[in-house]
Order: structure tokens, then C-alpha cells, then sequence
């Protein structure tokens, strides 16, 4: 019997950004494994023109949770959708959730986040940094409570190389942060963010880095843990292989190079691809929550749930198995063939965006208003590119984490524990789990058909000729161009006809000889 199951029964457990990627991921397990819990509170905002009850119902009847159905039959009514928005200060909670909350709770999640690195200071400072705050607050008012687990993110310090397993203070502290974007205005805030993330390069990093510092601060009498993922990619395992829902990190890539518009990335082969599975942080997770609440650990422990240490791999080779990928199992309607080159060189990533992604969408919009429709393509491309911009940054550095506290973790799992909650990515074979990933990227997340292959791999060889007859043709014009305006040009010309008239004629001679 797993241990770690077993401490979930009767458990009652709040989730934060449970409509996430990770969120979603982490309650299938939890139902999964330890059907016998008693609820799971999540806090849900409408959203799109849903309401959370609508949101939680599209989320039991998707794919994902096809396998808790057989094993929790009544996940309905062990799922409580409590209306919040952590952009509010009191998370906008009605004063008798709020008193179940405080009263039943046993163990928090706090996954939600803003992920996006372009976002606002202030904005991200709320979700990242305040929210938390109000949480632990939430926290510290709960007699129930036996483990507070924080989500954050393995690149908190990106400014830092090497990385251990410890909280880094930020120069200027989160309290004075909070309270600077209660009173300043837009305008200053832009002014001075580029000073206070100083050699980080978005505020998202920053405010997780923030966030941090606060769990540590305010962490009273509470046991806290804090995780740190690196790039979180689709399952590996469960509930099964390439699960994935959104565009974040490598997927959106992914589907970019996948139908062609991505065909080049400023990226160095060499660096370390740190990703990490959805499923393996999930399993991280569980097994801290557990650990924490029953071994109460002296201080809050920080656990490193990265790769790269352990089973490294490569942006080339995870880029040479993407398109490995494509040629078994294309995507449909591409715009051109996939083929993602890395280049770590900055003159020739710009080359290849002139040639390779702005000059396509331009001859592309041409021919859209030809025929009478409205151009897109530039604009899409601008976008994209923009998107590759901010994520270069990852792309193109190593950093090494240390995973002491993980494996000290790992060591102290029964074996049924160790196989239930696996977080060993030394087991993690590449090749098959990015395949995976491209495949899963395919079905969850463009929604494409498998028996639409045979269709997709016609339109690629119809797009290889397009390109060929493309070449051939502004090959002929340059060189006629180039003919009628240079002697040199001219001579080149009769010199290699000649040259292959001469070359001929030799293989004819003998031919009719013998005969
Ligand atoms: C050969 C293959 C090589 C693979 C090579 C992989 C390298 C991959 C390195 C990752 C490294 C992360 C390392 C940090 C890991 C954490 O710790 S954090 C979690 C990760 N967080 C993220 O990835 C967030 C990144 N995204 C963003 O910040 C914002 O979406 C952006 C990039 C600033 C774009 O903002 P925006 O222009 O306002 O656009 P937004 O409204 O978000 O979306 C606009 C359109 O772009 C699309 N889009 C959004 N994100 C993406 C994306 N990532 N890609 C493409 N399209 C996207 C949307 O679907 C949308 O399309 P439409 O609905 O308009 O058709
Ligand atoms: N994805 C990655 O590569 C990595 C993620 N992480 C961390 O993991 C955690 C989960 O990330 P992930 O699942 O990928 O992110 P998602 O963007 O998929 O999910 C974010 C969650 O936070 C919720 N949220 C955001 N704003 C609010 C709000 N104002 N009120 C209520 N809920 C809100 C979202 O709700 P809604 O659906 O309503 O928007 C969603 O449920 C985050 O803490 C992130 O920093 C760390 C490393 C890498």
C-alpha cells in the first residue's frame, strides 16, 4: 500500500490554479490514487464567458480525467469550486467559503500564477507575490492545516549559474514592492522595472523570485515546502503519454515549427534542455505534501524538480527528435515543410528570419491580396517572432541545480511509494518522451486526427514541389538578369554549356564505336 496515497484519505485539500496545466495534472492524481479524499477546494474564477461550476465540468469530462471516472465514480461531489480571484486582495471569497476554507482545510497547493513574462509589474506582482502573501495569511488561520506547498519555478534565480537548494533575497524587499505598486503610477513602474529585475530577463522570474522570499518570511509556524520545476513539458506516463493543454514553454513551438512557420531558432545546441514532465512534478509534489506534513522538517525545505543533472538533455537533440517526429506524423495543412535549424549566432538568426519567416509572409499577404482576401501572414509571423524573442533567453544558457533535498526525498519512499509517485527522470528515455510530446501536441492540443496523417504527409511532398519549382524559377530569373547585364556572366555560361556539350559528345564517341 502506498504511504503517500494513504495520507490523502479523508483528506480535505485546497488547490490553487487547479484550472492550470499543472493544476489539472495534480488533481487527476490525487483522485487517482486516493479516491478516499474527502474534498479538494479549488479556487476558480469565470472565465471566457464560463462560470466556474462550467469550468470544473469541462474539466471532469475531458480526456484527462477519463481514468479518475472508473476509479472515483463520484469525483463530482468531492470537487468543491470555491468563486475567487487572487487579483482581489481578499481573493474575492463570500465570508462562508471562506469559513470552510479556514476551518476544514488540511493541505494547500498553491499552483496558481502568472506565467506570461511580458506582464505588467503590477500585475504580476499581485498574482506572484501579494497572492501568496494573503494565502499564507489564509494559512496561518487554519488549526487543520499540515503542509503549505508552494509552486515556483527553477528559474527564480536565472541570474544565478549554479543554484542550490536556498532561498536568494532579492536587493530590494517584497514587502516594499507590494507596497510601492499600491501608490505608483503606470508610467513610473515601467520606468523603473528594468531596474529591479535587474539581470533577470522578465518580470515573471523576478516576482517568482519575490514570492519566494515572502513564503520564507512569512512563514510563521506553518510547514512549508517550496517546489521548483524547470520547463514543464507534457506527461510522461500518467495518466498517459503527451498530455498537454497549452501553449506554454516548448508546445507552442512545437505546433510553430511543426506547420512551418517556425523554421529557424536562435538557440545553442549544446545548452541543456531542462524540461520536466507535468506528471513528474505532480509526483514531486505529492510526496512533499506528504513528507512535510508527517516529518515536519525543522525549516522549509526547497526541492529542485529539474533534468538536467540527472539525464541531460540537448536542445539539438530534443530539436532533431521534434522533426524526426514531423516526418512520421506531420501536422495538417502546413504552411511550408517543417525544418527547425538552431543557430546560436545572432547575424544568422537574423538572416534566416529575413529569409525564412518574413519574406515567406510577405510573398504570402501578396498573393492573399491578389486574390482578394486580407493579408495575415506578417502579422503572425511578428508575433511569433516576438514569442521566439522571449524565449530565447532559455534556450541559449546551462544552469545547474542541485537536487539534494529531491533525492534525499526519493531515498526516504517505500519502493511502492517510489513507483506510485515516480519523480526519477533518470528513467526518462528522450527520444520516446519527446515523440510522445510531439504526437500529444497533435491530438490535446491541435486536435488532429491520427487517420489524417496519410493526408498531411501528400500536402508536405505537394509543398516540396511548390519549393523546388519556387528555386528553379528564381534561379532561371537571377541568372537571366544577371546574363544580360555582365560579360563575365555571359562567358561563365558558354563556358559551362560548352563544357557540357564537350563532356556529351565524349560519351556518345565510344557508344557508337561499339556499335
Ligand atoms: C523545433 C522545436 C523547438 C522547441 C524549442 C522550445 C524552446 C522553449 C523554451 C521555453 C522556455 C521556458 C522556460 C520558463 C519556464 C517557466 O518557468 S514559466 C512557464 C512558461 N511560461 C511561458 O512559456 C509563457 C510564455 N508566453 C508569454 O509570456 C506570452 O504568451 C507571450 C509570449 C509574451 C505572448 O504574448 P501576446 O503577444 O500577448 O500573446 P498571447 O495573447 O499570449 O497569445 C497570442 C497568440 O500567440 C499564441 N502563443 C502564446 N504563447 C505561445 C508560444 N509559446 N508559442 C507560440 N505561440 C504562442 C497564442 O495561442 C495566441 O494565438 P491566437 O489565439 O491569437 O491565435
Ligand atoms: N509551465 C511551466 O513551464 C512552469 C510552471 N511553473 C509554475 O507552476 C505553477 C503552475 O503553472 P502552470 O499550470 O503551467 O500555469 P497555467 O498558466 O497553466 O495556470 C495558472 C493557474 O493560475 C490561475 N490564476 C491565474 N490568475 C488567477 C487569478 N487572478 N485568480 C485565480 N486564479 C488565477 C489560472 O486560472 P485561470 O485558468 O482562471 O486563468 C490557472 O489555473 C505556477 O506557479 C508556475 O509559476 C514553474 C516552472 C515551469
Amino acid at each position: 500500500m502506498s504511504m503517500i496515497a494513504a495520507f490523502y484519505s479523508g483528506k480535505s485539500i485546497l488547490i490553487t490554479g487547479a484550472t492550470g496545466f499543472m493544476g489539472k495534472v495534480l488533481m487527476e492524481k490525487l483522485f487517482r490514487t486516493s479516491p478516499d479524499l474527502k474534498v479538494i477546494y479549488i479556487l476558480v474564477r469565470p472565465k471566457a464567458g464560463q462560470t466556474t461550476q462550467q469550468r470544473v465540468f469541462q474539466i471532469l469530462n475531458s480526456q484527462l480525467f477519463q481514468k479518475v471516472k472508473e476509479v472515483c465514480p463520484n469525483v463530482h461531489e468531492k470537487i468543491r469550486a470555491i468563486y475567487a480571484d487572487l487579483n482581489h486582495n481578499d481573493f474575492a471569497i463570500s465570508k462562508e467559503d471562506m469559513q470552510e476554507l479556514l476551518s476544514c482545510t488540511n493541505i494547500i497547493f498553491h499552483c496558481a500564477a502568472t506565467v506570461r513574462f511580458d506582464d505588467h509589474l503590477r500585475h504580476a506582482v499581485q498574482l506572484n507575490v501579494t497572492a501568496t502573501q494573503q494565502l499564507l495569511l489564509m494559512a496561518s488561520q487554519m488549526p487543520k492545516l499540515e503542509a503549505f506547498i508552494h509552486i515556483s519555478t527553477a528559474f527564480s534565480n536565472c541570474n544565478l549559474k549554479h543554484i542550490d537548494e536556498v532561498i536568494y533575497p532579492c536587493p530590494v524587499e517584497p514587502k516594499k514592492i507590494i507596497d510601492s505598486m499600491e501608490w505608483l503610477d503606470d508610467a513610473i513602474i515601467d520606468e523603473i522595472t528594468p531596474k529591479l529585475i535587474g539581470d533577470r530577463p522578465n518580470t515573471y522570474t523576478y516576482t517568482k523570485a519575490l514570492g519566494e522570499m515572502v513564503v520564507q518570511q512569512e512563514s510563521g509556524n506553518l510547514n512549508i515546502a517550496i517546489i521548483r520545476p524547470s520547463i514543464v513539458g507534457a506527461t510522461w506516463q500518467e495518466p498517459f503519454p503527451g498530455w498537454v493543454d497549452n501553449l506554454n514553454g516548448p508546445s507552442g513551438l512545437i505546433i510553430a515549427a511543426g506547420k512551418g512557420f517556425l523554421r529557424s531558432i536562435r538557440a545553442t545546441p549544446m545548452a541543456v534542455a531542462d524540461l520536466i514532465p507535468v506528471d513528474t512534478v505532480v509526483n514531486l509534489t505529492l510526496a512533499v505534501g506528504w513528507y512535510t506534513a508527517v516529518h515536519r522538517p525543522k525549516s522549509t525545505l526547497i526541492y529542485h524538480c529539474t533534468s538536467g543533472n540527472l539525464n541531460p538533455c540537448n536542445w539539438g537533440k530534443m530539436g532533431f527528435q521534434v522533426l524526426a517526429t514531423f516526418e512520421k506524423a506531420p501536422f495538417e495543412k502546413a504552411f511550408r515543410r517543417p525544418n527547425a535549424d538552431f543557430t546560436s549566432n545572432l547575424i544568422t538568426s537574423q538572416y534566416w528570419n529575413a529569409v525564412s519567416h518574413r519574406a515567406p509572409a510577405i510573398i504570402y499577404d501578396f498573393y492573399l491580396r491578389l486574390t482578394g482576401r486580407k493579408p495575415r501572414m506578417t502579422k503572425v509571423m511578428n508575433r511569433l517572432l516576438r514569442t521566439v524573442s522571449m524565449l530565447e533567453y532559455f534556450v541559449n544558457r546551462s544552469w545547474e541545480w542541485s537536487t539534494y533535498n529531491t533525492e534525499m526525498l526519493m531515498s526516504e519512499l517505500s519502493p511502492e511509494d517510489q513507483r506510485v509517485f515516480n519523480f526519477d527522470v533518470r528513467q526518462l528515455n528522450w527520444l520516446e518522451y519527446i515523440e510522445n510530446y510531439v504526437l500529444g501536441v497533435k491530438k490535446y492540443l491541435l486536435k488532429e486526427d491520427m487517420a489524417g496523417i496519410p493526408e498531411a504527409k501528400q500536402h508536405l511532398k505537394r509543398l516540396r514541389n511548390i519549393h523546388y519549382l519556387f528555386n528553379t524559377a528564381l534561379f532561371l530569373i537571377a541568372w537571366r538578369l544577371l546574363i544580360a547585364r555582365s560579360q563575365m556572366a555571359r562567358n561563365v555560361w558558354f563556358f559551362i554549356v560548352s563544357f557540357c556539350y564537350k563532356f556529351l559528345s565524349y560519351f556518345r564517341a565510344p557508344s557508337t564505336l561499339k556499335v
